[in-house]
């Protein structure tokens, strides 16, 4: 599969604040992939760089074999973006957002807009301002699928949504993604929302990338094993620890897996994804799993 975004040692400063280091990863073309992290760890710095609203102090992102800054008009018309608070012009009515889409994007398709406000009941004369913050996420979602975008960008979308509005919101991106091939990447910090709709997971902590792949196969690849209080260095000699709680009890370790794990010592149990993703979060010293 090949990448839609690429970013390569990529980094962000802001004067002596690094927002974001020695960041590599790929997006392969056509998957959904969520990005994860604490406050602050440099999630809407890359999204701002994939889509061109900020320029890199270190190494470089392309997308769509393209850079968002140098070659700007063969990039921004095929990306869609959904900012963070989806800030539309809250003065304006819903028909005047499509009217300015229509004339700010070549490929704007102003049948697939108008059908999508339609099927969600969302009337055209009604002022941004005085829309739900669910129908007004709804109408960030439709100008950015109106652009027929071959790559989606959005940021923490769903975040101020009530769990119906969210649930709704996701679906009517799944629709999007599953009738147009879209390759999307999503920051939030619902993990159960993302599982469910994303196929890969990105983590960011202190801006640099921590853990990166299919979410099936970091499902599949930790384990938590847990067993006598003791000795826990045998484990570590075969595979990664990424986190270990001591009781005067017990040892909790959660693995990543170098294979299947054979010691009668530990009792071996699947591990959530949520836990995972936290012990990770827990421990920025981990090395980038890939
Ligand atoms: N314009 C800016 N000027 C100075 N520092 C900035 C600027 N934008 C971001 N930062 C800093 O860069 C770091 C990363 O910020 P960023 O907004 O990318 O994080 P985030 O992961 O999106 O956080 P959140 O989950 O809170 O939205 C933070 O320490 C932030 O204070």
């Amino acid at each position: 599969m090949s990448a839609a975004i690429v970013a390569d040692r990529l980094g962000k400063r802001y004067g002596t604040q690094r927002a974001l280091h020695d960041c590599t990863l790929e997006v392969p073309a056509g998957s959904v992939t969520a990005l994860v992290g604490p406050n602050g760890a440099g999630k809407t710095t890359l999204l701002h760089l994939i889509v061109g609203l900020t320029e890199p102090t270190d190494g470089s992102i392309s997308v769509l074999g393209a850079s968002p800054r140098a070659q700007p008009t063969r990039v921004l018309p095929r990306i869609g973006f959904v900012a963070q608070d989806h800030p539309l012009e809250r003065r304006f009515r819903v028909g005047e957002m499509l009217t300015l889409g229509r004339k700010l994007n070549p490929r704007w398709d102003d049948a697939l807009a108008l059908e999508w406000l339609h099927a969600r009941g969302i009337a055209l004369e009604r002022r941004v301002g005085e829309l739900s913050g669910g129908q007004q996420a709804q109408v960030a979602l439709a100008l950015a699928i109106a652009k027929r975008p071959e790559v989606l960008i959005l940021d923490e979308p769903a975040a101020a949504l009530d769990p119906l509005a969210r649930r709704e919101f996701l679906q009517a991106l799944m629709e999007a993604v599953v009738e147009r091939e879209l390759t999307v990447l999503m920051s939030s910090h619902l993990l159960a929302d993302l599982e469910r709709v994303c196929d890969r997971l990105v983590v960011l902590a202190s801006g640099g990338v921590q853990l990166n792949g299919p979410l099936d196969e970091i499902v599949a690849s930790h384990r938590l094993l847990v067993g006598p209080p003791g000795d826990d260095a045998a484990v570590a000699r075969v595979h990664q620890v990424v986190q270990t709680r001591h009781t005067s009890r017990q040892t909790t370790l959660l693995v990543r897996a170098n294979g299947h794990v054979y010691d009668a010592h530990w009792q071996i149990e699947d591990v959530a994804l949520e836990e995972i993703v936290l012990a990770y979060l827990q421990h920025p010293e981990q090395e980038v799993v890939a």
